[in-house]
């Protein structure tokens, strides 16, 4: 990516997109990409392109977002939360970054990250356990073989975990008062150990019990 480019000039942050308008350009398996990662977060796809790819076409069929066939215009921009100009025409892509910028629409460029206002992570999803990975550009495959590994460590369980951990999260909340125990129980909740103990008993059901063995996990801990 560009040169000068260093880790502090990007922000990272969870957007909520739900229902609102998100404008792809182009319909390749980039284009592809970043429209899956739009779809599973909800959000309300126009894509902007004469040709799509199969997988595509099949959601555009489905109903799951907009096409409009042909090539990108600057109107099509109007009223998004957010676009991407994933052409593999560079020339399309950078006027589409200079429209945007004007209609104050941040946009991430395919070709050139360093152009638009955002780029996308590698990410790893277990139910609202959302882990990415970004090289900042340097290098999407360095990302993309981090969230691999992270997915070894970071198996299909954590999706129960932080199921059980919203509930208990919402128990200590609601009965526990003072800020410094709150935090020692929730900070004992979350060890591998009480997250295997959440996933196999029936102990969260019983709030008085939860808060004795998370109070004894937060002695434990203490040493
Ligand atoms: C700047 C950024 C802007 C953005 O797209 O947001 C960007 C830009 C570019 N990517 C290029 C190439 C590749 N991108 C991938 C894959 C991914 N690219 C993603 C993000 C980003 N890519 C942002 C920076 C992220 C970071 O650095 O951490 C991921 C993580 C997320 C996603 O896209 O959703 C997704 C992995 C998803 C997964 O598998 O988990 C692969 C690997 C593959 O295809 O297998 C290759 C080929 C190998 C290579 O080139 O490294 C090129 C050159 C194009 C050309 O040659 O013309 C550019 C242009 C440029 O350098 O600016
Ligand atoms: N950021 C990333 O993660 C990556 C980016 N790239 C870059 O992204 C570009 C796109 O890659 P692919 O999807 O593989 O290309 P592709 O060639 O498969 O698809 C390009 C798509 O853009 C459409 N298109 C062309 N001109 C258009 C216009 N004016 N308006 C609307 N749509 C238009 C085409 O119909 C086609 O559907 C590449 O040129 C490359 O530079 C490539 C790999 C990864």
């Amino acid at each position: 990516m560009g040169e000068g480019l260093t880790v502090s000039d990007w922000y990272p942050v969870l957007l909520k997109v739900e229902g609102r308008k998100c404008v792809v350009f182009g319909g390749g398996f980039v284009a592809q990409r970043k429209t899956e990662g739009l779809l599973q977060a909800r959000a309300d796809v126009r894509l902007i392109s004469p040709r799509l790819t199969p997988e595509l076409r099949a959601w555009a069929e489905a109903g799951r977002l907009l096409w409009t066939e042909r090539e990108a215009e600057e109107k099509d921009l109007d009223g998004a939360m957010l676009a991407f100009a994933a052409t593999d025409d560079p020339d399309a892509n950078r006027s589409l970054a200079d429209a945007a910028r004007i209609r104050g629409i941040p946009i991430n460029i395919a070709n050139a990250g360093e152009a638009g206002e955002f780029i996308l992570p590698a990410v790893l999803r277990r139910g609202g356990l959302v882990l990415t990975a970004s090289a900042s550009g340097a290098g999407p495959a360095l990302a993309a073989r981090i969230i691999d590994e992270l997915a070894e460590r970071y198996g299909p369980e954590y999706n129960e975990n932080i199921e059980a951990l919203r509930t208990i999260r919402g128990i200590v909340k609601s009965e526990v008062a003072n800020p410094s125990e709150r935090r020692a129980l929730l900070q004992a909740a979350v060890t591998d150990e009480a997250l295997e103990e959440w996933r196999s008993s029936p102990r969260l059901q019983d709030n008085a019990e939860l808060l004795a063995r998370l109070r004894q996990r937060a002695i434990d801990r203490k040493g």
